[in-house]
């Protein structure tokens, strides 16, 4: 309940006063509905003759009095222009709420979804390693939207509250007596139909965690569409997915038949109770024609709307996963945050490295509950401007280390230290704007290599998109291109080859001018010819910023300034590559003789 009530707090934050007019809006057409209502009375007694009825009640007396001065003929079209004049301005009044609330209710989820969003872009990469990128897909499209509606919907039933109040007010003025029964009926049924909102809860629950495994299910397949069809799989999937499909529509029709059902015992009550109330008024209490008109008004005025805040309860009850998950993911990302994102001079803002990055006595559990960890106790020494490899098998903590350097991550224990500092928080802004990060799976935009090299560098001429190409070894194979610099390379850049994927990755590395670039396995799809052009861009590059490179291919690192290899997550070995090629016993050398075996 308490992450509903931040939403609706919320709401107050973002829309502000237009969500009190609105209300008050809702509420005024709730008291022309009341009033439209009461004109109907003279309307009819004037049709059958009599014209006593309802000089008792407010807003009516003074037009009565009016009424008896006119002639008999202008009586009844007197009447019916109020009423039209009424129901006009109240189709008006309606019609502006409704576009009023429209706004509020874009406004509304406008303004989460840049939080929200916000609030992932600034969650520490450890968040990330810890969730489905999928369940954050959904959490931004479907649970975001329910959330939005769920608060609007809560509004709304305020709105409906006071809407009803009014009206039962109103109401009150025509028979005390019968609305007071008629709302005692009312509050008596909802206590009923309680479990209907439970239901609703309990089917909304479900609504979550199937929507979460559909995005899963259509993120994993497409992500992984190659493999799939590569084994034949698309059969396995298809069925999978129609068994998910198949549970979503039962979750989504009984959630319809939940609501509907709760509608129909309204529904049933409304026709019992009315027929009823007429019976008794008409054969016990011997009441008159007119006045059985006013219950029938009265009641069908009335109970419709205990109908809808019913229906609008099991709405907002069958909403609140979507709050609590929506919350439970705002909270971790609060609890660790990025530097504040808006960097207002990039370039004050980078730092330069000097001297050195070392690492003092690191050690890091991805998972703190565990006992295994991905890094213990590990020293070592980065110098700028220097070229250092990390090697080791797989899983021996080479990635975990480079995202502990980069400051993606924050070592458990031990420390990071730049040009002899520490690197605390408020130098971590400017140390994360001096790093490059080439990956083995590089990123890249379904847009031109021209747009997807700017995406760091913006203001980068044609010329210094050119030299960078050429540093990366890239220049040969985009001129060859049909539209050079301007060719679309599919989404992902499905239309390159691994290899020229990773070096336009590269030059856009490079077109930053980080202080540090790091190479994550950056080159392992390059042939043999390619792979010594960008050795010969490392040379060149070493002198001018800080180099760190894992490489499984170890002729890569081969003029490496320094060596380090990891093993179960700890420093076994470091120094000059041909002083580690030396050390027989070593992981290293074996490492090597595998490679010149393979
Ligand atoms: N997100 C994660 N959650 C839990 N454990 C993880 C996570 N990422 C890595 N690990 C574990 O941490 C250890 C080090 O992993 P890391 O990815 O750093 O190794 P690596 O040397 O880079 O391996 P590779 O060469 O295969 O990429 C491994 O035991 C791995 O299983």
């Amino acid at each position: 309940m308490s992450d509903l009530v931040y939403f609706v707090r919320k709401l107050h934050v973002y829309v502000g006063a237009k969500l009190y007019v609105s209300i008050i809006s809702a509420a005024a057409l709730g008291f022309i509905e009341g009033i439209g209502l009461y004109f109907l009375i003279p309307m009819l007694n004037l049709l059958n003759g009599g014209r006593n009825e309802g000089e008792n009640l407010p807003f009516l007396a003074p037009f009565l009095h009016m009424l008896t001065q006119l002639p008999n003929k202008a009586e009844l079209p007197a009447i019916l222009g109020v009423f039209v004049v009424l129901l006009l301005f109240q189709a008006v009044l309606q019609r502006i709420q409704q576009i009023q609330s429209s706004g509020i209710s874009q406004t509304f989820i406008r303004a989460l979804r840049l939080e929200f969003y916000e609030a992932l872009l600034s969650a520490q990469w450890a968040f990330f390693m810890r969730r489905r990128s999928s369940d954050l897909q959904q959490l931004l499209t479907t649970e975001l939207a329910r959330a939005a509606q769920g608060a609007l919907q809560v509004m709304a039933f305020a709105a409906s509250i006071a809407f009803t109040l009014i009206q039962i007010a109103l109401a009150m003025m025509l028979s005390f007596k019968l609305t007071i029964v008629i709302a005692a009926c009312g509050l008596s049924f909802a206590l009923f139909a309680r479990r209907f909102v439970q239901d609703s809860k309990r089917l909304g629950e479900r609504m979550t965690d199937l929507s979460q495994a559909y995005y899963a299910s259509v993120s994993e397949s497409f992500n992984g569409i190659k493999d799939l069809k590569s084994n034949r799989l698309e059969l396995q999937h298809l069925t999978w997915f129609k068994s998910l499909n198949d549970r979503m529509r039962d979750n989504a029709n009984r959630f319809v038949t939940v609501q509907s059902t709760s509608q129909l015992y309204y529904k049933f009550a409304s026709a019992i109770l009315i027929a009823a109330f007429v019976w008794i008024a008409f054969e016990w209490l011997h009441v008159k024609t007119g006045q059985l008109l006013v219950i029938v008004v009265i009641f069908s005025r009335l109970w419709p709307r205990f109908a809808g805040l019913q229906n609008l309860g099991e709405q907002i009850v069958s909403s609140l996963p979507a709050f609590r998950n929506l919350r439970t993911v705002q909270r971790e990302t609060e609890a660790g945050r990025e530097p504040n994102l808006y960097v207002e001079d990039a370039e004050e803002e980078r730092m330069v490295v000097r001297t050195s990055i070392e690492c003092h006595g690191v050690s890091f559990r991805h998972d703190p509950e565990s006992p295994v960890y991905a890094l213990r106790g590990v020293r070592v020494k980065f110098p700028a401007h220097r070229m250092t490899a990390i090697v080791g098998k797989s899983g021996a903590g080479k990635s975990t280390l480079i995202d502990i350097v980069t400051g993606l991550l924050r070592p458990e224990s031990g420390e990071v230290k730049v040009d002899g500092q520490l690197l605390i928080e408020e130098r971590l802004k400017s140390y994360r704007n001096a790093v490059g990060y080439v990956s083995q799976d590089p990123f890249l935009f379904h847009t031109t290599i021209r747009e997807n090299l700017k995406v760091g560098s913006p203001n980068a001429t044609d010329e210094q998109l050119r030299e960078a190409l050429s540093f990366a070894a890239a220049d040969e194979f985009v001129q060859a291109l049909p539209e050079g610099l301007d060719t679309v390379i599919g989404d992902r850049g499905v239309r390159l080859s691994g290899g020229e994927r990773q070096r336009i990755v590269l030059a856009r590395a490079i077109l930053r001018e980080p202080s540090v670039l790091v190479l994550d396995e950056a080159t392992s799809a390059l042939d043999n010819e390619n792979e010594a052009k960008i050795q010969c861009t490392l040379e060149r590059l070493r002198g001018r910023m800080t180099l760190i490179v894992i490489a499984h291919r170890l002729s890569t690192i081969r003029q490496a300034d320094q060596v380090i290899v990891l093993d179960h997550g700890e420093v076994v070995q470091s120094g000059e590559y041909n002083q580690l090629s030396n050390e027989s016993d070593g992981i290293f050398s074996q490492m090597l003789a595998y490679q010149k075996q393979a």
